[in-house]
């Protein structure tokens, strides 16, 4: 069976989100775009009919080579020969959805606290959904954790998450600021006119964050902060895009050496200035991930995220 450790981009049905619009028809423009990883989500098919779902979107899943995982219901997961199944803190124990589908099918449970992300991880969950991160109308009612909830679990929690809950293109970067690797969506893929091509703007936001996440691993921390001249010119690139997604400044909080603050600083660089650090030889760490000082024009700062800037003195 499949692992979720691969997958980026998590769909799941909604089919209110696309009346006239076949369910199959929608999933596999998402699968298309680049959604990884379906979920059929449906509150209210009786049994028999989301069986038949399952069933279909089994066809199509395999055909494409993407999971699938059914929620709320381990037994017709198992039915269909699912993937696996999505389990709420309200529904069936981690251990007894197991039982039932063995150890080689994907469970995951929603968590909406990082105590929640915390006993899942023990439990044995092979991934959360953290969320959901801003609300939506698509979990009427259900209080909004924050991007602070995704940077806790991101310093924190070691098997995949998945944040979810209102996100779409235009928060996305956000998120993933604050740490997310993993994106999941209802109704900004399946309610777009074309899912594909919301999958494909999700995507390519995830691989550029991807891709600043990598350069600032790369260096460990204390190392020389001149940059080659490649890597230079792509980083002036990916500045130039930085800047599209943040020129509506917003206040944050976030917390710097430890102490609790508010900025409207849009990167790690306008934060570095903000302590007279820009010019300074320095490297900062993002929610415990090094960020060398060549990276701070295109590292977004998102609330709730935890900042360490080091002063190297004397050149040392
Ligand atoms: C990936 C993912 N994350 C969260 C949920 C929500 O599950 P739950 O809290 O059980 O709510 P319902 O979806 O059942 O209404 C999910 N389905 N998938
Ligand atoms: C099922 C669920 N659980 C937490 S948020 C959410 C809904 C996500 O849908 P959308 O992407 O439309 O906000
Ligand atoms: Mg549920």
């Amino acid at each position: 069976m499949s692992n979720v450790n691969r997958c980026k981009l998590y769909v799941i049905t909604g089919e209110t989100y696309h009346p006239g619009r076949e369910l199959l028809e929608v999933m596999e423009s998402a699968i298309a775009g680049g959604a990884d990883v379906v979920q059929l989500r449906d509150k209210d098919a009786p049994v028999r009919e989301l069986l038949e779902k399952a069933r279909a979107l089994r066809e199509l899943t395999r055909k494409h080579g993407v999971p699938l995982i059914v929620n709320d219901h381990p037994e017709i997961a198992l039915a269909a020969d699912a993937d696996g199944v999505h389990l709420g803190q309200e529904d069936a124990p981690i251990a007894a959805a197991r039982e039932l589908l063995g150890p080689d099918r994907i469970v995951g449970i929603s968590t909406h606290s990082i105590a929640q992300a915390r006993a899942a991880e023990r439990a044995g969950a092979d991934y959360i959904g953290v969320g959901p991160v801003y609300p939506t109308a698509t979990k009427p009612g259900r209080a909004a954790v924050t991007t602070s909830f995704v940077a806790a679990a991101a310093a924190e929690i070691r098997i995949p998450f998945f944040a979810i809950g209102g996100i779409h293109p235009g928060n996305a970067a956000e998120v993933l600021a604050a740490g997310a690797r993993r994106l999941c969506a209802v109704s900004a893929v399946v309610g777009s006119p074309d899912p594909g091509a919301a999958c494909r703007e999700l995507r390519s936001l995830i691989e550029r964050s991807e891709r600043a996440a990598s350069l600032g691993e790369a260096a460990p921390l204390g190392e020389g902060v001149n940059p080659g001249q490649a890597r230079e010119v792509k980083e002036v690139k990916e500045v130039k895009k930085v800047k599209q997604v943040n020129e509506v400044k917003q206040v944050k909080e976030v917390t710097v050496n430890g102490v609790r603050r508010t900025t409207e600083a849009a990167t790690l660089l306008e934060l570095a200035a903000e302590f007279g650090l820009a010019d300074k030889n320095a490297v900062a760490e993002r929610n415990g991930r090094v960020a060398r000082k060549a990276i701070w024009p295109i590292t977004p700062l998102a609330g709730g995220d935890r900042i360490e800037f080091v002063q190297f003195v004397g050149g040392g």
